[in-house]
């Protein structure tokens, strides 16, 4: 069984993809994915350069990731090319480390698990749930972003009300770690009786 874990930016996927590995559970991070895929040395990182220059690399010929993001999210069309390059890699290489994976169930954890065909991989969707000015306050804090610049991350995602619509199940994560762990401890017990 594999379960699709989504939210938005800063909305505590990292935090709930953490307290599940705790209990032994497989997960698989889209955004690492998406970094492997731009490694030096790969096609996707040369078609990048080619598209976008050479600025966009670092001086040790790596992806400034500061300089594609500021790019992206100001520029819908530039997004959207990005995404056709690497959203068939990054689906690619999350089904190779899917198929590896020993655990009784494991997690797809995506920001973009609704927006793209990844969610055709899962069984289940579980969606983070916090509000907007949380989700914000929370990235804000911990990316040193602008407020500007997270909200036109947000808008180049699907809205909390759809993605509280397409969830089989949704942690709200407004509480403490602790009860977020709690949460997810409950949520364990039911997914290991599906199986
Ligand atoms: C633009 C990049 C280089 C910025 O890198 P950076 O290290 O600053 O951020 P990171 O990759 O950790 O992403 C942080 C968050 O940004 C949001 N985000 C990233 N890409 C996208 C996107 N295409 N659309 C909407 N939100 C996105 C997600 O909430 C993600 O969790 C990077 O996000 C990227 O390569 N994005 C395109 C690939 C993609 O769509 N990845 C999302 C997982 S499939
Ligand atoms: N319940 C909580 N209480 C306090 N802080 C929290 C809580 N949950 C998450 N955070 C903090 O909020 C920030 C965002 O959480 P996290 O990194 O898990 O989000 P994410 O959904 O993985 O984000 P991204 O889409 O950028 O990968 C982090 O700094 C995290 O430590």
């Amino acid at each position: 069984m594999i379960i699709g874990l989504t939210g938005g930016i800063g909305s505590g996927k990292s935090a709930v993809s953490v307290c599940f590995e705790t209990l032994g559970i497989t997960v698989i991070d889209a955004d690492v994915v998406a970094r492997e895929v731009v490694e030096p040395g790969c096609l996707a990182l040369n078609m990048i350069a080619d598209h976008f220059g050479d600025g966009i690399l670092t001086t040790e010929g790596a992806l400034d990731r500061a300089a594609l993001r500021a790019v992206i999210f100001s520029d819908e069309g530039e997004r959207k090319w990005l995404e056709a390059l690497l959203h068939p890699l990054i689906r690619n290489e999350i089904t190779r480390q899917l198929s590896q994976s020993n655990a009784p169930y494991s997690i797809l954890s995506s920001p973009l698990l609704l927006e793209t065909d990844q969610h055709s991989l899962v069984d289940r969707i579980l969606v983070v749930d916090v509000p907007v000015e949380l989700q914000i306050e929370r990235t804000v804090q911990r990316d040193n972003n602008s407020i500007d610049q997270v909200k036109s991350i947000i808008n180049a995602q699907s809205s909390r009300s759809l993605k509280q619509q397409k969830a089989d199940d949704i942690i709200l994560n407004t509480g403490t770690i602790e009860a977020l762990e709690k949460e997810v401890a409950r949520l364990h017990q039911r997914y290991l009786k599906m199986i």
